[in-house]
């Protein structure tokens, strides 16, 4: 679906990365992990196109992407319903209220963002990436300020859309556990310039027993202890 070619990134600043090189395959679920500061949006709006890599190619073959940035970016002065229907005003009700009520909207449509909680409008920030109904699905953080029982029933529906269509999801995260969670594979970014540490695949299904996601999550923090 999309390749990334020794691409380096210097804002001006010193290299972020140097010489990455990365696939997504067409219809996985891909995480990115790392710390703070390592370059995981960087890595993103250099996939999505919106930012262009000091050195290196991209290669996509995305036709529909939706990208859930950090902040919402919702419209500020049209409601949440509004807000999803811009990007797909043929969208049915029965779609709509599907999408809205999956995603704990219910009784919110009309509702402005200032009106909403900072993990509601996130939540309309995914229900309007999902109504665009992507190929390509990129995610920055998107469970940042979303409790743990919304969480998990998000991430529970996400993989119900995965499923459904084929869509490929590229989510950046530092939280492990969400990670192991949601990916089929996981890379992990660490060291200056940052670099790809460490790859795990995940297997289907996904039922990850708690002693594998203590090992997975052991490893992870060993690599990164280690440069
Ligand atoms: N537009 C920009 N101009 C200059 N430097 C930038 C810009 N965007 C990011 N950076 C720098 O690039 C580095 C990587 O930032 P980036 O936001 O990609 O990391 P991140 O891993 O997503 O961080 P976080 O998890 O804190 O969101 C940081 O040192 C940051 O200061």
């Amino acid at each position: 679906m999309l390749k990334i070619e020794n691409v380096s990134k210097d804002y001006g600043d010193g290299l972020i990365f140097e010489s990455v090189s990365m696939q997504v395959k067409r219809s996985e679920i891909l995480s990115v992990v790392g710390p703070s500061g390592s370059g995981k949006s960087t890595l993103l709006n250099i996939m999505s196109g919106i930012l262009k890599a000091t050195e290196g190619t991209l290669t996509s073959e995305a036709e529909r992407l939706s990208y859930v940035f950090q902040e919402d970016r919702l419209l500020p002065w049209i409601t949440l319903k509004e807000n999803i229907l811009f990007v797909r005003d043929d969208i049915s009700d029965y779609d709509l209220t599907h999408l809205i009520d999956m995603l704990g909207l219910t009784g919110a449509e009309n509702k402005y963002p200032a009106e909403l909680s900072g993990g509601m409008r996130q939540r309309a920030a995914i229900a309007r990436a999902f109504a665009y109904e992507p190929d390509l699905l990129l995610m920055d953080e998107p469970f940042k300020s979303i409790d743990y029982y919304l969480k998990s029933k998000i991430i529970e529906a996400l993989i119900k859309v995965w499923k459904e269509r084929t869509i490929t999801i590229v989510f950046v995260t530092h939280d492990i556990d969400e990670a192991i969670l949601m990916a089929d594979r996981i890379l992990v970014l660490g060291d200056k310039p940052t670099r790809i540490i460490k790859e795990i695949s995940i297997e289907h299904p996904r039922a990850v027993s708690e002693r594998e996601q203590l090992n997975i999550r052991k490893s992870i923090k060993e690599c990164w202890e280690e440069i």
